[in-house]
């Protein structure tokens, strides 16, 4: 049975950020991931989350200006300091959010992002977040969504694994992705299971509800995810087509409901 968290900058975005905690946990949701937090004081997320009794399971280190076409920084020569200090911020915010890993955002090509350089980051980040009791997160992202993304597949995260020379890094499993740029879900989750650390889900094409209108076999990978006893986190990150408690009929048979 997965245990489902819910992505709240996706969903339940009819209501005001700092609302959504609460309306996700009335649904029955009993942890939480967002992309980033920053425009908000960690401690007004601490109190949201504490008040609502949910488990804050990810979110993002800071991506550098999403307006001037940033995707992450951690690939992008001559940002090491800007990286250091988002790592930090990121850091900070897990701890007072309780909150055990972190995804971290390469960068795009056209800025000069390079496996080499996230490599290096990534060895002088793993070890600071190890001490902090927070696992890095790598997600391949599909070049459909993000062209020109670094950590565009599972091999370059593994490459990436290797190379930061750190047991704390790990791989983000995100359902949507990996159908969008390879497929063979089943396969990849099955060679890949021992370093994954958190597991995301949507439709494809369109990254709606995971349902049965959509090209992905969930019914399928949730029952390999038992079958390997997978105890992570299966995170809802997708666009609801309408209202999201009209939307979330997939996830009835673990509990959640309209609310
Ligand atoms: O899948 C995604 O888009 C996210 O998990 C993310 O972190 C990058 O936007
Ligand atoms: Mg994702």
């Amino acid at each position: 049975m997965p245990r489902l968290a819910a992505n709240l900058s996706m969903l339940f975005n009819e209501h005001d950020f700092l609302d959504r905690f609460a309306a996700a946990r009335k649904c029955g949701f009993e942890a939480v991931e967002f992309l980033f937090p920053y425009a908000f004081p960690k401690k007004e997320i601490a109190a949201r989350l504490a008040g609502s009794g949910l488990q804050q399971v990810l979110f993002n280190v800071a991506q550098g200006d999403w307006d001037k076409g940033d995707r992450g920084i951690g690939a992008v020569p001559g940002r090491e300091a800007e990286f250091r200090e988002a790592i930090e911020i990121a850091l900070d915010y897990a701890d007072t959010l309780d909150c055990p890993r972190l995804h971290v955002m390469a960068g795009l090509s056209k800025d000069g992002a390079n496996v080499e350089t996230f490599a290096a980051n990534l060895a002088w980040a793993a070890p600071l977040a190890k001490q902090a009791g927070v696992q890095l997160m790598l997600e391949p992202l599909n070049a459909v969504d993000f062209p020109g993304y670094v950590n565009a597949s599972v091999e370059t995260a593994l490459w990436l694994i290797a190379k930061s020379g750190s047991d704390n890094v790990f791989l983000q499993y995100d359902a949507y992705h990996l159908q969008m740029s390879q497929g063979r879900l089943l396969q990849t989750f099955r060679d890949h299971q021992p370093i994954i650390r958190h597991v995301q889900i949507a439709g494809v094409p369109g990254r709606n509800e995971p349902d049965s209108s959509q090209e992905i076999n969930f019914p399928a990978l949730f029952a390999l995810l038992d079958e390997l006893g997978y105890s992570g986190w299966v995170s809802g990150e997708y666009r609801p087509r309408g209202k999201t408690t009209d939307g979330l009929g997939w996830a009835a048979p673990w509990g959640i409901k309209a609310a």
